[in-house]
């Protein structure tokens, strides 16, 4: 009787567990739980076993972080550890608070030639390439969700799980000989870290159509023609380095106080998220943290025009 009460009172607390767990990672905006087969913590362990390079994160005094997919060797491709290593940076960016840009860059001058072609071959099942594909859509919609306003600087090449990559970002900078290409289709696949979804919000679905079915090669002037590219950055002798181009470029959007920076990529989300009047409740409620607050007092205060 005893151990059936106790027996019980486990279940419970478990379940509660398990519960507790998926309304946090439902409110840091995962969007793959139990309920869909996807455990977790079970995938994160299967993929520490295909390890490699690492995903790096520095964040500055300026407000702005740079997260660095850093796999020189294999051209920046995502080992298993680092699509983990991925998610703990998205993490530590959540619980950031005084952050207000990212930008997302390459290591030695490439941005990311995809899935570690290596662990693909290894989890080539069905099952284990949709828990990781789970597991990255979950990484990169938490990553875009960030309050953070964050461009995704493009050198060298951006292949497959790569270009997926830039599109979990707000904007996309590309440098001169740079290319974006969704090379899936020659791999027998089409996008599985939700680049798809997210490029038909970026560029029409008539343009994605375009660039998934024809694989096409994107540089910077078809990048800004199509509206997958928001900026070129030129290669001149002497010029500042493509990091700090992208800096200097970013920090147009990210000047300006804290929380009114989050607030505006705040509402920018909910509108491009939500349907409308959810977009609307959200954006009322941002408002109220703004309104009133030091920086919105201190603009009132200095009587300021804006010529
Ligand atoms: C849902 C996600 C879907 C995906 O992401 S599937 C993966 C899509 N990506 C690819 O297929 C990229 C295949 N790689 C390439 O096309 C070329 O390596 C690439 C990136 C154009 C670079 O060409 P090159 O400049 O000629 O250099 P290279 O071929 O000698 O490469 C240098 C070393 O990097 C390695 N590498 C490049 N991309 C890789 C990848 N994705 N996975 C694993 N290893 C990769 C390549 O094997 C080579 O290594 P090694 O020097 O031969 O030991």
């Amino acid at each position: 009787m005893v151990l059936c009460l106790l027996n019980r009172q486990l279940m419970r607390s478990t379940s509660c567990c398990a519960l507790m767990v998926r309304l946090q990672r439902q409110s840091r905006g995962c969007i793959h739980s139990s309920i869909h087969g996807f455990h977790h913590d079970e995938i994160r362990e299967k993929l520490q076993a295909f390890p490699g390079g690492s995903v790096d994160l520095l964040k500055q005094d300026s407000g702005i972080a740079v997260l660095t997919v850093n796999n020189p060797a294999r051209m920046n491709a995502f080992s298993g550890s680092m699509m983990v290593d991925l998610e703990d940076r998205v993490s530590q960016l959540e619980s950031w608070t005084e952050g207000k840009g990212l930008i997302v860059q390459g290591a030695a001058g490439t941005f990311c030639s995809g899935s570690d072609l290596n662990a693909v071959r290894a989890i080539s099942n069905p099952e284990d390439g949709m828990k990781m594909c789970m597991f990255m859509q979950d990484a990169l919609t938490r990553l875009l969700r960030l309050p953070l306003i964050s461009v995704a600087l493009v050198e060298g090449r951006a292949l497959g799980g790569g270009a997926e990559l830039t599109t979990a970002c707000d904007f996309r900078l590309m440098t001169s000989g740079s290319v974006i290409q969704f090379v899936h289709k020659h791999m027998g696949l089409v996008p599985g870290w939700g680049g798809a979804a997210r490029l038909v919000r970026i560029v029409g679905s008539q343009n994605a159509l375009k660039l998934l079915g024809g694989a096409l090669k994107v540089d910077s002037e078809l990048g800004l023609d199509i509206g997958l590219a928001d900026g070129a950055l030129e290669a001149v002798q002497g010029a500042d380095s493509p990091r700090q181009q992208a800096e200097n470029w970013l920090s147009r959007y990210t000047e300006g106080s804290v929380p009114v920076i989050r607030a505006v990529k705040k509402v920018v989300l909910a509108g491009r998220e939500l349907p409308l009047s959810e977009a609307l409740k959200t954006e009322k409620e941002v408002f109220g943290t703004v309104w009133g607050a030091p920086a919105n007092l201190q603009a009132l205060a200095s009587k300021s025009k804006h010529k």
